[in-house]
């Protein structure tokens, strides 16, 4: 998965400026930046729900505006995406939330699904809420349910945009716990894109720094943590001080 020289605005409001990324394969890598600085907007060129006005998303060597769009569909399958809260249907109770794809996009019996379905509700430690309805049940564990369903057609690419956002620094810690075992697991190449530093040093094998829609560092955690880079150091320290400021 890779993007190049990315570059996308809305009217005259340029978001991403040229960015390029390419993510390691079978590895976790945190996206970081401020806020407006163009992060959800990368995750929705990865999965193809927006079109660049320059530069290219190459997904498993593809550049995804050069193929069909039934092509697009058919290796959005291969994603598995969580939104900030889950993105859970309000409407159906949590088993049938995490059945969704499977029923929409295989042609598996009911029991078969069921057996992956609850094994992905076990991981998720939501075997005992499966009748319950999102708004029933704690934002913690809608995110929880939103990563169970998120597994279910075992994805190869796992996108999180902010999975921290709205939970405590316990749930938050528990959270990176579930998503290190998850790809322990099942393997794949996971994007994470969070503000929390605390995370993104719990789960990151990789680290990449966006500021005005470019990025401006890229490398391995532990390298990123260590740096002395001012900007870098600044960023991954959370300091007022530095050569980041509110503009
Ligand atoms: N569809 C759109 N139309 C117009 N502007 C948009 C659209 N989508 C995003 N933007 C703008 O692009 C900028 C970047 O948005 P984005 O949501 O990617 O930021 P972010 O880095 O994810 O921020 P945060 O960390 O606060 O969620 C914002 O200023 C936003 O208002």
């Amino acid at each position: 998965m890779q993007v190049r020289d990315v570059r996308k605005a809305f009217g005259d409001f340029h978001v991403l400026n040229g960015l390029n990324l390419e993510f390691a394969n079978d590895a976790i890598t945190t996206v970081l930046g401020p806020s407006g600085t163009g992060k959800s907007v990368l995750i929705k060129h990865l999965v193809g729900l927006l079109e660049p006005d320059g530069g290219e998303v190459l997904i498993f060597g593809k550049d995804i505006w050069r193929i069909s769009e039934h092509e697009r569909y058919e290796l959005r399958k291969r994603f598995g995406v969580l939104f900030q809260d889950g993105a859970l249907f309000g409407s159906m109770n949590i088993y049938d939330n995490v059945a969704f794809p499977l029923r929409k996009h295989t042609d598996l019996a009911e029991t078969e699904i069921e057996e992956i379905v609850m094994e992905r509700l076990i991981e998720v430690g939501l075997e005992a809420a499966l009748t319950k309805n999102p708004s029933e049940i704690s934002g913690g564990m809608r995110k929880r349910a939103g990563f169970a369903r998120a597994l279910v057609m075992n994805p190869e690419i796992v996108l999180f945009d902010e999975p921290d956002s709205g939970l405590d620094p316990v749930r938050t810690s528990l959270l990176c716990d579930l998503i290190l075992q998850m790809h322990e697991r099942h393997k794949g190449t996971y994007l994470v894109v969070t503000h929390d530093i605390r995370s993104a040093r719990k789960v990151s094998d990789y680290v990449g720094l966006i500021w005005k829609g470019k990025v401006v560092h890229y490398g391995e955690a532990e390298e990123a943590f260590a740096s002395r880079d001012p900007f870098v150091r600044q960023f991954l320290a959370g300091d007022s001080a530095g050569p980041l400021g509110m503009d």
